[in-house]
């Protein structure tokens, strides 16, 4: 039978997401918001240089999980909640609360969001539920509602929370993302992956938000530009080697993250990280998922995060103007 999808917060990665489990024969609906009635009359349009042009996806739509439930056939379940939305910790309601009506019995929960520690609130919600912990690397934009643009990259690295924990579910989701021609790659500890991730994210993500441009326009900024985001970056590692993550996250893989942005500087294909999106668009940023509690264990452990902690206190300013720009 084609298994049940439900995509919590249809934006950029939900849009792709959504495309690639219909691909693999999916029965996929969307909880749209704000993109809801455009979504609704037709469909999400993706232009995308991996998966190619001018492609179509028109899956069932609901406002919220509520009407997602209250839509399934009688004894039905989602096999499959994939939350999309953005990662804000301690936000109330929790995600968990909002995605909890549509949570059957044997529902996989998988999260595809960028940060750390974000996936108690999911565990301490849903017990029972198998969690795979997701991450990814696809830059992508909603650019109207329900019209996105994916760049060059397409990559979903996954593992159990916690680890070990139904540790079939993973390669299950990985077998059906490949039947839609997503890339997927299952790890037995994806935290360290997650870490790998800060790399680049912890760096680029409030200096794309804070400097209002891509990555390879800060690298072609200034002189000091690259060796500024690698000592970021390296703030970064110091950390990671102290939680035990130091045989992935080392000098040598923040140079393989920075020389990603560096390829593409003759190219001049610039990636905007998502936080500089939501500067665009007046939305709340991800600064505590991303930077937050990697500046919190850096003081506890002891390390200098000077720069991190920097970076943390503008993004953290920017977000909070925003806010109050929204608010007046
Ligand atoms: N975009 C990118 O290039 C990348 C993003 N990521 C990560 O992926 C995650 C998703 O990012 P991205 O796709 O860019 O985010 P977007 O902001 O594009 O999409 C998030 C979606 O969630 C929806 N949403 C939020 N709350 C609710 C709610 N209560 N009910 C219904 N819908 C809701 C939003 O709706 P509304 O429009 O109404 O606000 C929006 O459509 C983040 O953690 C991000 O860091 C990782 C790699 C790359
Ligand atoms: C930098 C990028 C695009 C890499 O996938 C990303 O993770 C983000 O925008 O949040």
């Amino acid at each position: 039978m084609m298994p049940r999808v439900l995509i919590f917060g249809t934006g950029g990665i939900g849009s792709a997401y959504t495309y690639a489990l219909t691909q693999a024969g999916a029965d996929v609906t969307a909880v749209c918001r704000s993109n809801y009635e455009a979504v609704k009359a037709r469909g999400l349009a993706i232009d995308s240089i991996v998966w190619g042009h001018d492609l179509h996806v028109h899956p069932n739509v609901a406002r919220t999980c509520l009407e997602a439930a209250q839509a399934l056939p009688e004894g039905e379940i989602y096999d499959y909640i994939v939350v999309t939305s953005k990662a804000f910790p301690a936000s109330k309601p929790s995600t968990a609360d909002n995605i909890k009506p549509a949570v059957g019995k044997g529902t996989t929960i998988v999260i595809i969001q960028n940060g750390i520690r974000i996936e108690q609130e999911y565990s301490a919600a849903f017990p029972d539920n198998p969690i795979i912990s997701c991450v990814v690397y696809l830059p992508v934009t909603q650019t109207e509602p329900g019209i996105i643009k994916m760049l060059n990259l397409e990559l979903l690295e996954m593992g159990s929370y916690p680890q070990g924990r139904f540790p079939e579910a993973p390669q299950a989701f990985a077998e059906l993302l490949g039947k839609g021609n997503a890339t997927a790659k299952v790890y037995e500890d994806i935290q360290p992956r997650r870490w790998s991730k800060l790399l680049v994210n912890c760096a680029w993500n409030p200096i794309c938000a804070l400097t209002l441009g891509s990555d390879v326009e800060f690298l072609t900024s200034s002189k000091g530009a690259e060796d500024f985001v690698f000592s970021v970056m390296m703030e970064v590692v110091a950390i990671a080697k102290t939680l035990g993550y130091g045989e992935l996250v080392n000098e040598k893989e923040a140079r393989r993250q920075l020389d990603r942005a560096v390829a593409r500087v003759q190219s001049n294909l610039g990636y905007e990280a998502s936080m500089l999106a939501d500067v665009r668009n007046g939305r709340r940023m991800e600064v505590e998922a991303i930077l937050g509690g990697v500046v919190k264990i850096g003081k506890e452990k002891g390390v200098v995060v000077e720069k991190l902690s920097a970076l943390y206190t503008l993004a953290t300013a920017l977000d909070s103007n925003i806010q109050r720009c929204r608010k007046d």
